[in-house]
Formats: structure tokens, sequence, C-alpha cells
């Protein structure tokens, strides 16, 4: 059988054009990129609308994955790319596990399903109804929380409930940001297609979409595994802070520091701030730096 990996290129869901890592193989192109010095490879399936997982490979006949329908497919296997790269490059990290794993995208899952997620195993995307979400894979800061979530289980493990969970969500956020760092929003490019100008989550502003930004309004809730994807504004305000005080660069490194050095499963917010001015002193001292994520949490109230 004749099979390489090839380039070809498709439109993503907004009908830009994109590059894409392909292999071919018996004369169909398979969204199959082994380019990365990776032992597994970037992988993207479709579910085809149904749920079971990981459905089957996106393929295309000529290289071009130009149809509507082949949209999320394209942004999926894009950004997970670009994600990829992003944990190699800055953190040194190959893949989640740090051993180069496959990172496998499904789109196409369920009906206007309005979610995404990390299973554990791989990453899922519905295609949103079209009012809430466009297909959410359309979102790069979507598929870097995504892939977050399993760098975050790959290291500290974060709990997903309670304080450990609005962790576990705001640290997805906050790779969010530091992948897709334009604006401080996240989900805005898949959120309410037919509204402009809002967002899912805000990292400076929580309180625009409901969420707390200081302790005294942390939401006592049995939802939502104990209103992670809420309470998660609190530490999600801080990193705000911390980023407007030390900078991008700085801010990057201390939150993966973190993360895979001094957090664990059961870390609460005052355990973040702790491992946060820990891995600054770690790397830049106990100055300005170390002065300024003390006053960020100060600022929402984690001591
Ligand atoms: C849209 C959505 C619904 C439920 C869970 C998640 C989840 O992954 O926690 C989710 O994705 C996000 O939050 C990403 C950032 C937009
Ligand atoms: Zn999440």
């Amino acid at each position: 059988a004749t099979d390489a990996a090839t380039t070809g290129y498709g439109y993503g869901t907004k009908g830009d054009y994109k590059s894409l890592n392909t292999y071919a193989y018996n004369g169909t192109y398979y969204l199959y990129d082994t380019t990365k010095n990776m032992s597994g490879y970037i992988g993207t399936y479709t579910a085809n609308y149904g749920n079971s997982l990981p459905g089957s490979w996106s393929v295309d006949s000529n290289n071009a994955f130009t149809s509507s329908s082949q949209g999320a497919d394209v942004d999926a296997h894009a950004h997970a790319g670009i994600v990829y790269d992003y944990f190699l490059n800055t953190h040194n990290r190959n893949s989640y596990n740090g051993n180069g794993a496959s990172i496998i995208s499904t789109v196409h899952y369920g009906s206007n399903y309005n979610n995404a997620f990390w299973n554990g195993s791989q990453m899922v995307y519905g295609d949103g109804d079209g009012s809430l979400f466009s297909p959410l894979s359309g979102s790069l800061d979507v598929v870097a929380h995504e892939l977050a979530h399993a760098v975050t289980e790959y290291t500290a493990n974060l709990e997903y409930r309670n304080q450990s969970g609005a962790l576990n969500e705001s640290f997805s956020d906050v790779f969010g940001y530091f992948v897709e760092p334009n604006d401080w929003d996240l989900g805005e490019d898949v959120y309410t297609p037919g509204k402009a100008g809002d967002a899912l989550r805000s990292l400076s502003n929580p309180e625009r979409y409901g969420q707390p930004a200081h302790m005294d309004d942390f939401y006592y809730t049995s939802s939502d595994n104990g209103g992670v994807h809420t309470n998660s504004g609190i530490p999600n305000k801080a990193a705000y802070l911390t980023i407007q005080s030390i900078g991008k660069t700085k801010a990057e490194k201390i939150y993966y520091r973190a993360l895979n050095t001094y957090l664990s499963k059961r870390s609460d917010f005052s355990d973040a701030r702790a491992a946060l001015l820990q891995s600054t002193a770690d790397l830049y001292g106990t100055g300005s730096d170390y002065n300024a994520v003390k006053n960020a949490w100060d600022s929402v109230g984690v001591y």
C-alpha cells in the first residue's frame, strides 16, 4: 500500500483556510499527524453525531477538507497541533503525559451538543446547537482548556470538585489564555454565534458572566461538582492580576511549575496561593514578582 505523511488543507468552522498535517493511506487522506516528536500521534475522528468514541477517522478523498461538515474536524486537528506545540516549546512538556502520548480528538459528538470535555483519554467536542455554541473545536482557547485538563490529570491531578475542582477549571482557563492571549475571554469564538462581544467566561471580569471574583462571594452549591465552573472565577481573577503585574512570560512559568511540582489532588485555593508563591520564589526570587503574586491573591481574599 502507498502510505506517507502528507500536507493537506481545509476550512475551519469560520471558513478560515488551514494547512493540515495529514496522512495518505491507500488513496485516502486521514487527519493523522505524525510530524511531531511523539511516541503517539495527533489524530482527529468524527462521532458522526453519535456517542461512541473515538468514532471513525476523519478522512477525505483528495486531502482537501473543505466541506462545511469538515470545519469542526479541521479546527480540532489544527488547534490540537498548536496546543501540543505550546506545551513542548514553552514548558518542554511532550504531550499531556510528558512522554508523547497520542492526542485524540472526536468532533460531531452527539446532536446539538453544547459541551466539550476531556474524558480521561481523549478530547470530545459537540457541534453546539447553533444558538448557545457553534462547533466547540472552533475556539483555540477551548481546545487548550480541554488539553490542559489532561495535563492537570497527569500532574497535580486536582480532584474535580469543590475548591480543587475550581482550581482544575481555573488552570484550564488560564492555559487557555496562555495559548490564545489576545483577549481575557474564554470561548468567545464559539459562544452565542448570533451575538457579538460576549463569552463563556472572562478572566479579567469574572462577574460579567456570573462568577465570583472574591472569596466573600464563594458560591456554595452541590451542583456542577460544587460549582467548579463558577468558583473558578476567584483563582481566575488572581491569575489575571498576576499576569497584568509580572507579564505572561513569567506567569506561564510559575503556573506550570505550581501545577507540575507543588499542587496535588486535594489542593485548595490557599494551597494554590502558596504553590504559586513558592514557584515564583524558585524562579524569580522574593522581590517584586513575589509581591505581585501575593497582592493578587490578597485582592481575591485568599490567604
Ligand atoms: C463548554 C463546556 C461545558 C462543560 C464543561 C466544560 C469544561 O471543559 O469544563 C466546557 O468547556 C469549557 O469550559 C471550555 C472553556 C470553554
Ligand atoms: Zn473545563
